[in-house]
């Protein structure tokens, strides 16, 4: 079975209990918690900040994967590495130098990804392969959990698949928004390897029975 990682968006949990949840959800099996970050100008909604992740920084030995909506990019990358980030993410058309942006990730210690909109086309990623380390296929519009999963990012996700699988570089390849226990093991035969589930996961009162469910399904890929 491939390395697959399941990675709980906490945008779906009780923010008034915000250590508990990530630490019950890591505890349930959680790789990763995925953090999403908006800014109510690149996406209509505002979230959570470098404060929120640096308090639950020490709630969690996982990594934590921030999912930046935010335009422009580049003035908060420092802030969520000091916050300890492990994973940086920014959706490439809201920053004016792409390369930079990844660069300045790395050299601040994070691994680095680029994120796709349902309509942004893969050609973003033609010169910046060898800088990656986690590419991010959006299967909703960003802006809000518990949207409908878009059947349209299957096909994306295995032309991404193939160019990572091409480019012989191990680069993580996330698939975000709608993923549930239906649909899970479907992602995962297109080529996805890390699951982001936020109201599939923190919508029901057992996380464990989820994430031991989505396994379940990704053990018969
Ligand atoms: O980035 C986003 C939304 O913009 C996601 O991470 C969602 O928060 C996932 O939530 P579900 O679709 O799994 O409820
Ligand atoms: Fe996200």
């Amino acid at each position: 079975m491939a390395n697959y990682r399941i990675a709980p968006s906490i945008l779906s949990a009780d923010f008034a209990r915000l250590g508990e949840e990530v630490r019950n959800v890591v505890t349930a099996g959680a790789d990763i918690i995925h953090f999403d970050v908006m800014d109510n100008h690149y996406v209509p909604n505002l979230t959570i900040g470098p404060l929120v992740c640096e308090a639950i920084r020490p709630h969690v030995q996982v990594p934590i994967d921030v999912h930046l909506m935010v335009k422009p990019v580049d003035r908060i990358i420092p802030d969520f590495a000091k916050a300890g980030a492990n994973i940086i993410t920014f959706h490439p058309e809201a920053s004016v130098h792409i390369d930079r942006s990844l660069q300045l990730i790395r050299d601040h210690g994070c691994k680095a990804g680029l994120v796709f909109n349902p309509a942004t086309p893969l050609h973003y990623l033609d010169h910046v392969m060898d800088r990656l380390d986690m590419i991010l296929i959006m299967s909703v519009n960003p802006g809000f959990g518990g949207q409908s999963f878009i059947p349209e990012a299957l096909s994306k996700i295995a032309a991404v698949r193939r160019r990572i699988d091409d480019s012989g570089r191990d680069i993580m390849l996330e698939v975000d928004g709608g993923i549930k226990i239906e649909n899970i093991a479907e992602a995962a035969r297109a080529g996805a390897d890390t699951f982001v589930a936020g109201s599939a996961i923190f919508g029901k009162p057992d996380y464990k029975t989820v994430i031991d469910a989505m396994r379940g399904q990704l053990a018969q890929v």
